[in-house]
């Protein structure tokens, strides 16, 4: 039986420090390091999922939020399927640059309807309690800037993750059905639950 699987890319934005890196660690390997490097240029992971009975290959990208590597990340953005805006909850800062990186990133990935483009806002380090983010604060700039679905997410203990990215997902086959991505994998199974059809003898 021939299954096909979408070829999806979602690209992590957001400022440097922010948790990029830990939740895209947090979604493919299930693991946490409070000591990560700061990410320098781009950095890529693949994650085999099935959303509504649909499976589909996706290819995270991760970038680096310093403002010094702009050059080296802004050649990643064409060809993304939906943009993760990211900030942390505990850095108001980071909240404020999120009009910048949509910004950025609708230029540098040349998207020529930013209104209809999945975009995903994520609000991380919710396990931190000082936050300098309301929830209401954050729902509001979402509902005002393009309606895009928020979610409150740790990479720490995993809250909302998984979630985020399978929203992601399904924004991305709301926009537009991926035929044109679908990848023939050659998976050779059986379909246990089809009833074998009598045998007719023809001879
Ligand atoms: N408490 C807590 N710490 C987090 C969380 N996510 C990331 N961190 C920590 O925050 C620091 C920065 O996380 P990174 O994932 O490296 O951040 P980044 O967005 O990739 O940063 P750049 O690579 O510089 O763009 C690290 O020390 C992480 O351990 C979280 O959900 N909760
Ligand atoms: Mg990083």
């Amino acid at each position: 039986m021939m299954s096909k699987s979408a070829l999806l890319k979602v690209i992590l934005l957001g400022d440097g420090g922010v948790g990029k890196s830990s939740l895209m660690n947090r979604y493919v390997t299930n693991k946490f390091d409070s000591h990560l490097f700061h990410t320098i240029g781009v950095e890529f992971l693949n994650k085999e999922l099935e959303v509504d009975g649909r499976r589909v290959t996706l290819q995270i990208w991760d970038t680096a939020g310093q403002e010094r590597f702009r050059s080296l990340r802004t050649p990643f953005y064409r060809g993304s399927d939906c943009c993760l805006l990211t900030f942390s909850l505990d850095d108001g800062q980071s909240f404020q640059n999120l009009a910048n990186w949509k910004k950025e990133f609708t230029y540098y990935a040349d998207i020529k309807d930013p209104d209809s483009f999945p975009f995903v806002v994520l609000g991380n380090k919710l396990d931190i309690p000082e936050r300098q983010v309301s929830g209401e604060d954050a729902r509001k700039w979402c509902r005002e800037n393009g309606g895009h679905p928020y979610f409150e997410t740790s990479a720490k203990d995993a809250t909302n993750v998984a979630s985020a990215f399978e929203e992601a997902v399904r924004r991305i086959q709301a926009t537009d059905d991926r035929d044109g991505h679908l990848i023939n994998t050659d998976t050779n199974t059986v379909d246990l639950q089809r009833k074998s059809q009598p045998q007719h003898s023809c001879c």
